[in-house]
């Protein structure tokens, strides 16, 4: 079978297969090009806070970045063939609804979906750099976030302003499973095995 369908699976209405207190990990990402890194996250995320899924949504091009990325539907699909275990779905909904802005995907989710429990998935250093992001205290408000530990400078990631900001909704990982039952705002710190892979020093490699 031809790695497209999970995409098309999602756009075709993978939503109406959502069952009520369904736990959905959003894992947005350039994936430019996706890497073993990525899987590392979302398998750990998945694992550890017991998810029913994690949706890739693949970004058309992040606000913050000036370079353009690849062509969309090759990120997509090279997702799909990173990671074809069940319960992975790879999504291109950024795209289809016209934006950009993760903050219009968590609102349209959570309007659309309120029987399911979603939690958004990222590396350190997308803690690190999220005071940037649109309208980032409703995201933080909307969905319990899960930060995956990444090489770098951790610290400054862990001590940055949205980490502040959020101080008070901090839990540790033990108690991960609960935080995605108990909602927003919520957030957990897991220092799994780093992984170093990075998408930038695959495309120097090119
Ligand atoms: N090796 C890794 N360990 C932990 N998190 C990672 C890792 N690679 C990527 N991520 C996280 O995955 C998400 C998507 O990352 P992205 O597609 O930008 O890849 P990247 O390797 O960070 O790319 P680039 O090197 O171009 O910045 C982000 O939240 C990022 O923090
Ligand atoms: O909404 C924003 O302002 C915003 C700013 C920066 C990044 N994001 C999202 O963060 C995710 C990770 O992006 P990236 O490029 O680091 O893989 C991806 O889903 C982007 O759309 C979102």
């Amino acid at each position: 079978m031809s790695q497209r369908p999970a995409t098309a699976r999602f756009a075709a209405g993978k939503a109406e297969m959502l069952a009520p207190g369904m736990t959905v990990g959003l894992y947005g990402g350039s994936f430019d090009p996706p890497h073993a890194g990525h899987r590392h996250v979302a398998l750990t995320a998945r694992k550890r806070l017991g998810l029913d899924a994690v949706w890739w949504l693949v970004a058309p091009h992040n606000p913050l970045k000036a370079d353009a990325p690849a062509r969309l539907q090759a990120r997509a699909d090279a997702v799909s063939a990173l990671i074809p275990e069940p319960g992975h779905v790879v999504s291109t909904i950024e795209d289809r609804l016209g934006t950009r802005y993760t903050i219009d995907i968590i609102r349209h989710l959570t309007k659309r979906h309120p029987q399911v429990r979603f939690v958004w998935i990222m590396g350190a250093d997308g803690l690190g750099s999220f005071h940037r992001w649109s309208d980032w205290r409703e995201i933080a408000a909307r969905v319990p976030i899960c930060v995956i530990a990444r090489g770098g400078t951790p610290l400054k990631w862990r001590l940055g302003r949205a980490a502040r900001h959020l101080a008070g909704a901090r839990v540790q990982p033990v108690a991960a499973r609960a935080l995605v039952k108990q909602g927003a705002p919520g957030w957990t710190y897991i220092t799994a095995p780093l992984h170093a892979e990075a998408s930038s020093l695959l495309r120097r490699g090119r």
